[in-house]
């Protein structure tokens, strides 16, 4: 068993790589694009999936299952909904070597398969609001180089579908789910995430707006789109003649048909992939406690020669008493009394795995009626402490929760610093080639996103005292979002907006950035 070969500073793909194979969460597979999932990450994503279905389930949202398939003529139905999609959507066109009447495409996502049904289904506005979700997984057959969990030909998530009788009724719940978005990365992967709107350019094109939850990758210095919440708007239901009786209507007034307001929103495993990007080191991973599957593992250490096996076998014991106190409270643990692993290999295998906590227990630890704790977050001297056996049921879940709040201020701390406020175009680039996105007075319009696009983006530098990786070409910044949260300082119709080539007044604060 040996360690991550490379650092995540020098060569962070081979790293992440690396640390998801070792730490036993992914295997690669023959078909170029896809992964396996290990049950190390499979844990993860039904974690996640527990705790939103627990959410969703309180709003009324129920789970179903649609057809993996859509016909062709059915697919092509919402025209801006498929322009820029197009070319990644999977064909099924053979049975055998009976070449099919007509191609059928793999779902994309599933609009135009549940929308139909929607229309059949929803006669009264009584039948509203509909909302429905599946958890499944679907196919866009990306060109781009594949990542994992990042970026895959296939991938798990969650689509929810929902109709509304008016604007106000869908927009409540937009805001609703992309709150439980957020909470999942901070409060279970110990993620921050930025929320806001997408621009017009960036948002889904069939759609009205979209919201978002944006992350920040520091090894990479690039944002990542976390989960979107979309406002489809009227524009599904007119396409798929989702209506309902005005129930405003009086006696045998006569008013036309209401087109339903719809919702969509979808959070996959790339979850898993920012988790472990921005928590792993060169150790390997390293799991937030509320998501991993051994959340302790103990470890019988100060075992020699001169031990009698009576000694052996009472330490044993009391490791197994200890593993079904901490059990008993909730805390997932795990013992390794394996025979001819010494401590320093199963401390390497901890490590390589994500172990939030390790106890090391052994006849100095037993005489003294304390564990040594060392926390997987904090390597080293500084991340062990001793921790009475009276306490433990109390202090080792404490303890669980102080490395979640801690991976995440590490990880928010890391974001705000790299969270550029400008105000003077000249700083744009070099602190976006320094790692930083960068929040600026924008005019909001797609135009100016080009501009500001090929403006940022690195040429091959040409002078060769540029280190190399810096001489990369690399994509220019594309908007982000337009965080919520916006700060103070622009006057409308006086901020002018931040690229030097636009005339336009600044709208908002909109952040940019290098995205994975
Ligand atoms: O994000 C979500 C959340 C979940 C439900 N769907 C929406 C919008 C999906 C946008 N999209 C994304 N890739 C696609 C790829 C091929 C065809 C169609 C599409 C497509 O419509």
């Amino acid at each position: 068993l040996i360690g991550i070969d490379v650092s995540k500073e020098e060569d962070f793909p081979s790293w992440y790589q690396q640390v998801l194979t070792k730490g036993e969460m992914l295997d690669y597979y023959d078909v170029s694009g896809c992964f396996i999932l290990k049950p190390a990450s499979y844990f993860v994503w039904e974690t996640i999936q527990n705790w939103f279905n627990d959410k969703i389930k309180k709003i009324g949202v129920r789970n179903c299952s649609f057809p993996l398939f859509v016909s062709e003529d059915v697919l092509q139905r919402e025209k801006d909904h498929i322009e820029g999609f197009a070319a990644e959507v999977a064909w099924v066109t053979h049975a055998g070597n009976t070449p099919l009447e007509k191609k059928i495409a793999i779902r994309p996502t599933s609009e135009t398969v549940m929308y139909p049904y929607y229309s059949k289904w929803i006669r009264s506005h009584r039948d509203l609001p509909l909302r429905l979700n599946q958890w499944n997984s679907v196919v866009r057959w990306e060109f781009k180089h594949p990542q994992p969990f990042l970026r895959t030909r296939e991938f798990l998530w969650q689509e929810g579908h929902t109709a509304h009788l008016t604007e106000e009724g869908a927009a409540e719940e937009v805001l609703q789910i992309l709150d439980h978005y957020a909470h999942v990365y901070e409060d279970l992967l110990a993620v921050p995430v930025v929320r806001g709107k997408k621009t017009e350019k960036e948002k889904f094109a069939g759609g009205y707006y979209t919201t978002t939850v944006e992350g920040y990758i520091p090894a990479t210095g690039r944002g990542i789109q976390g989960g979107t919440s979309h406002c489809l708007g009227q524009n599904f239901s007119k396409m798929f003649n989702i209506t309902v009786e005005d129930p405003a209507v009086r006696g045998d007034e006569k008013k036309p048909p209401l087109y339903v307001w719809q919702n969509s929103w979808g959070l996959s495993t790339r979850t898993i992939g920012v988790m472990v990007m921005i928590h792993s080191d060169n150790k390997g991973l390293v799991l937030p406690p509320r998501v991993a599957e051994v959340q302790v593992a103990i470890v019988p250490v100060g075992v020699t020669k001169a031990t009698t096996e009576e000694e052996r076998q009472a330490l044993y014991k009391e490791i197994d008493e200890l593993t079904a106190k901490l059990t008993a409270v909730g805390v997932r643990t795990e013992s390794d009394l394996r025979e001819g692993y010494s401590p320093g290999w199963k401390f390497n295998d901890l490590e390589l795995r994500g172990v939030p906590l390790r106890l090391e227990f052994g006849p100095g630890e037993s005489k003294g009626g304390f564990v040594t704790a060392a926390r997987r977050d904090i390597p080293g001297k500084d991340g062990k402490s001793q921790i009475e056996l009276k306490n433990l049921t109390t202090a080792i879940p404490e303890l669980l929760d102080t490395i979640h709040n801690d991976l995440f201020r590490r990880a928010d701390a890391q974001f705000r610093e790299h969270r550029k406020q400008l105000t003077q175009w000249d700083d744009f680039v070099p602190l976006l080639n320094e790692k930083n996105v960068l929040l600026i007075p924008h005019c909001l319009t797609e135009e100016c996103e080009d501009q500001i696009k090929d403006l940022s983006a690195r040429k091959a530098e040409e002078n060769s005292d540029v280190p190399q990786d810096a001489r990369a070409p690399s994509m220019g910044a594309k908007s982000l979002c337009i965080p919520f949260d916006q700060p103070e300082g622009i006057e409308a119709g006086v901020t002018k907006c931040l690229n030097p080539h636009c005339e336009r007044f600044a709208e908002k604060w909109c952040m940019f950035g290098r995205t994975s």
